[in-house]
């Protein structure tokens, strides 16, 4: 009797900005205390998990060239560490992952982390496990701090070491337009750096979270933009000095306000509306800044199932006192 096959699964999956990124002390294990305010933005990646005869990982689109595609991709780590968490054997576990990249590779904005959360949530369709997104967010900590909230999406609070979350009432859409810049940075490297700039003097530092979530609760764009801040942002600036330029140059096309993604270098404006974003957009790529300018709305849900009707929506993560 011929074995029935799965049809493929794909699943799309968001890059994040952090809204606010205040780093602690560096921990007994290496990483820094976080506490950050996650949104999850309409620039995506697509990753397509399929049974094969012939496993591996395929990449496709932004930075194609850039990402590994043997046992170092982050969707293979997620694709073993699913399999050993549910007890497949090596025989049923042979699956092809194609990633299709628009999130700028070591751009700040989570790409791995989001192909790792897209390649669990496509698994667990194609193996047809009964696993929650919670169960999944447990594995996805493992794989890196910024997976589990490519799993939710949304905006979230994010502790710990930004793997610990807690969702954020967001009344608003608001609107993004993002700066590539030519070449990625390390996120170890952008850590290390902060530690340096603190060891040699006092780099700024953001203080509490709380104006940004109520920002977030009112909804206005302009008080928000107020609030952006990312203790990062001195690091990868003095790392990548050219980002004082290009953070400048958004200013001045009409956003509201910039900030560094994450560990950059990619920088994210705000801007007042959609249109708006428009403009910026046009204008800061005949700035010169910055290789590409892509233009994004948040927050959108967490990695999720590309077409069916029975694709089920993320719930938002369980709310931990
Ligand atoms: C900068 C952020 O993107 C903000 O959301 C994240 O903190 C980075 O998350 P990520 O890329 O998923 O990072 P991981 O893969 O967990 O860690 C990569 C490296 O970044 C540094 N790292 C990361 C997270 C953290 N809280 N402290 C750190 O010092 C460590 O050197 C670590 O070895
Ligand atoms: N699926 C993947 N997509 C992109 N990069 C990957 C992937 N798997 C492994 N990598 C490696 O991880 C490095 C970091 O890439 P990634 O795009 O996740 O960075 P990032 O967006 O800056 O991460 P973060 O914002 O979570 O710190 C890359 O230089 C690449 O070599």
């Amino acid at each position: 009797m011929l074995a029935v096959v799965p049809p493929p699964v794909t699943v799309r999956v968001p890059a994040k900005v952090n809204l606010h990124l205040s780093v602690g002390d560096v921990r007994p294990d290496g990483y820094h205390e976080l506490v950050t305010v996650f949104q999850a933005l309409s620039l995506t990646d697509e990753v397509t998990v399929a049974v094969t005869e012939d496993p591996g990982v395929e990449v496709y689109g932004e930075g194609e060239g850039s990402v590994p595609t043997g046992a170092n991709n982050l969707a293979w780590k997620a694709a073993q560490a699913l399999a050993a968490h549910v007890g497949k054997a090596d025989g049923e576990s042979k699956v092809r992952v194609v990633l299709r990249k628009g999130i700028p590779v070591a751009g700040g904005m989570a790409g791995g982390s989001a192909d790792a959360a897209a390649t669990l949530v496509g698994l667990a369709s194609l193996w047809k496990l009964d696993i929650s997104r919670d169960e999944l967010a447990g594995i996805a900590a493992k794989l890196g701090s910024d997976v589990p909230f490519a799993l939710y999406g949304g905006t979230a609070l994010g502790t710990g070491r930004g793997e610990q979350l807690v969702p954020v009432l967001s009344r608003h859409t608001f609107h993004w337009v993002l700066a590539f810049d030519q070449r990625g940075l390390s996120t170890p490297r952008v850590f290390g750096e902060l530690d340096k700039l603190r060891e040699e003097g006092s780099p700024p530092r953001i203080g509490s979270h709380t104006p940004v979530v109520e920002a977030l609760a009112s909804g206005d764009p302009r008080q928000l933009a107020l609030l952006l801040g990312n203790d990062l942002q001195a690091a990868a600036v003095s790392l990548r000095p050219g980002l004082r330029r290009t953070l400048r140059a958004g200013v001045n096309a009409g956003a509201l306000a910039g900030t560094v993604s994450g560990s950059g270098p990619t920088c994210a404006f705000l801007c007042a509306d959609a249109q708006s974003a428009v403009e910026v957009a046009a204008e800061l790529s005949g700035a010169g800044v910055c290789r590409t300018v892509r233009v994004a709305h948040g927050p959108v849900p967490g990695a999720r199932l590309v077409g069916g009707d029975d694709a089920p929506r993320p719930s938002p993560p369980r709310v931990h006192a």
